[in-house]
């Protein structure tokens, strides 16, 4: 058994690791942090997992104790794997970081959109960017694992056929996205209320979003140069899911785009690409780690349209995060993450 922790095991990504574990057959969740609800049972603040780990109890995150295991995951916010991870490494215990702390490689561009000194730029040279479609074999062999954002997993997932094949104008790309509000995370915020969040649909962030930085550079390692990239978030009155829809130009006489999309993918076990003319929904993924593409050209023009959809808590974070544990551990990459998703 492969012997995992979990900082932050309270919030919303921290708990979906517990329930997405509780099916792994190789891994076994030793410890689970909260500062807040030390001493608390896991299964009486969560009686979903009643059953499935009765014996788990959350603990103050303790440096030592987390060093003798086999990996951790930080589902914590961000600045917090940066102060811990650096000793895990050195103890032998991989770290899986579903924060933002690692994953961009500048650590002057981290500043500047996270508002904070980087506390860790000495690890950032090791630091792998966990999307598996892009970096499987890097992952394989990382101790250090950045999982990549919500948004920018589903978008990235999207224009990566296009790009790679060089068929766009990389410079007009165009991601108009929309989360559920557990993107926003557990903690009490005004804009995540009922009465502030349902029945209305705003967007946010739309001259600057921290997830810019990110997706621009997976965008410019997939062109290999600068991208230029429009992107902006709305927040929708859903619980879980992200629908990203991406507009791009084509460049040249298109090849058929659907089969571009279907080779691209087909040996990658959480992308579905789905039948031309199809328009996939968040809750076909909602609880489950796919992340499902459709691609249009619309009357048969030159611009190309992309609709892509995840659960932002599983591919967009903790299933995620656990495809990149197997990777690491050389595992099937899809145990612990076969359960098809909750419809209706
Ligand atoms: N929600 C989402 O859809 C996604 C989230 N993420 C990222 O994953 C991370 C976790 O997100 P989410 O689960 O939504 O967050 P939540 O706010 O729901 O939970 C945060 C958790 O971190 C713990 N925590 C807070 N501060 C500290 C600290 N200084 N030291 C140790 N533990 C701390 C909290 O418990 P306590 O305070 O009791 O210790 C809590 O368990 C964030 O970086 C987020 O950006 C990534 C992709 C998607
Ligand atoms: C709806 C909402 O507020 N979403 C969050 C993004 C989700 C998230 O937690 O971002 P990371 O993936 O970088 O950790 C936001 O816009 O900041």
């Amino acid at each position: 058994m492969i012997k995992v922790g979990i900082v932050g095991g309270t919030g919303y990504t921290g708990v979906e690791l517990l329930r997405l574990l509780a099916q792994h057959p190789e891994v076994s969740v030793e410890a689970i942090t909260s500062r807040s609800e030390t001493g608390v049972k896991v299964c009486d603040m969560y009686p979903n997992l009643r059953g499935h780990c009765d014996t788990l109890t959350f603990s103050e995150p303790d440096a030592r104790k987390l060093g003798a295991l086999d990996a951790v995951f930080f589902a914590t916010p961000h600045g917090v794997a940066h102060a811990l991870a650096g000793e895990l490494l050195t103890n032998g215990t991989r770290v899986i970081d579903l924060s933002a702390d690692f994953r961009l490689r500048d650590a002057d561009l981290w500043s500047e959109w996270y508002g904070q000194a980087h506390g860790a730029p000495e690890l950032l040279g090791e630091a792998v960017y966990g999307l598996p479609e892009m970096h499987r074999e890097k992952i394989r062999n990382a101790r250090l694992i950045a999982v990549p954002g919500c948004y920018p997993t589903a978008v990235q997932l999207g224009f990566l056929p296009l790009l790679e094949a060089g068929l766009i104008d990389a410079q007009q790309l165009i991601a108009d996205c929309k989360s559920g509000v557990t993107g926003a995370g557990r903690g009490a915020k005004v804009g995540s209320l009922l009465a502030e969040a349902s029945e209305s649909f705003k967007a946010y962030g739309a001259s600057g979003h921290r997830h810019l930085p990110e997706i621009r550079q997976g965008l410019n390692d997939m062109q290999q140069s600068p991208v230029g990239l429009t992107f902006v978030p709305h927040l929708t009155p859903m619980i879980r899911g992200i629908h990203a829809t991406l507009y791009s130009q084509l460049t040249t006489e298109a090849d058929d785009l659907q089969t571009l999309f279907e080779q691209r993918y087909a040996n990658e076990p959480f992308v579905d690409v789905m039948p031309a003319g199809s328009h996939p929904e968040t809750r076909s993924v909602k609880g489950n780690n796919t992340c499902r593409l459709a691609v249009h050209r619309p009357a048969g023009g030159n611009t190309v349209v992309v609709l892509s959809v995840i659960d932002n808590l599983v591919k967009g974070a903790s299933g995620q995060a656990i495809q990149n544990l197997n990777l690491m551990f050389g595992l099937d990459e899809t145990l612990g993450l076969n359960a098809p998703a909750l419809m209706p």
